[in-house]
């Protein structure tokens, strides 16, 4: 049988993020299952479907990079409005705040929403990037618990009377769109077998 041997990456991956309280929870999340340091960059973002936007991000990261690296882009999505204000929900977020996007959804009955994450790797410049896709279901109520991150007052997942703000950070990380897309960006590098080029 013959043995199978990953692909050789030039170093190891970098994730690419501005945002600390990402990094906070992926660090949570994947522990030492798959070896990864930042770099803190707020990379331009194409408009668009949420794949191509974060699969950009991928390209651009890598070029800056010139290396592996590991992106993500955050939705929220509300349903009445058909996805929308999705991956442009941090301009929505900073204009309008959790009571604007309370208030979008008062002529529909419907609060229902999902939160998504879309992770890409780009083992290095001239590769195409993979993407993998988490989404957790929802609805949007008034804010309640902290206001530590985002969104996360406004967002109750199915299941829980707790918003994700109210919720332990170890809670939330079990079952988050995050954990969900992580997961299987775990299960890629368990798979891929990833090799690191040892640099002199
Ligand atoms: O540099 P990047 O990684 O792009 O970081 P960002 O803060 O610009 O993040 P996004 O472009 O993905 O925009 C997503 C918005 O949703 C917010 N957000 C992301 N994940 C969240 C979570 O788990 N809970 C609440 N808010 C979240 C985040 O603060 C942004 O306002
Ligand atoms: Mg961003």
């Amino acid at each position: 049988m013959a043995t199978r041997i990953g692909l050789v990456l030039p170093q190891p991956v970098t994730f690419v993020t501005g945002n600390a309280k990402k990094l906070e929870e992926v660090r949570a999340i994947l522990g030492n299952s798959v070896p990864f340091r930042s770099l803190k960059l707020d990379l331009p973002e194409l408009q668009g479907e949420p794949e191509d936007i974060s699969k950009e991000k991928a390209r651009l990261a890598a070029t800056q990079v010139n290396g592996p690296v590991l992106v993500e882009d955050t939705c929220l999505c509300f349903n009445a409005l058909k996805g929308l204000p999705g991956p442009y929900i941090k301009w929505f977020l900073e204009k309008i705040g959790h009571e604007g996007l309370n208030n979008l959804l008062m002529a529909y009955e419907d609060k229902s929403a999902y939160a998504s994450c879309i992770f890409s790797f780009s083992p290095g410049p001239a590769s195409e990037p993979i993407t993998f896709v988490g989404k957790t279901p929802g609805k949007i109520v008034l804010p309640r618990g902290p206001n530590d991150f985002g969104w996360d007052p406004i967002f109750q997942p199915d299941g829980y009377d707790q918003t994700y703000a109210e919720m332990s950070k170890e809670e939330k990380n079990k079952i988050s769109h995050r954990y969900r897309a992580l997961a299987l960006v775990k299960f890629h590098f368990s798979e891929a077998n990833y090799t690191y080029q040892i640099q002199e």
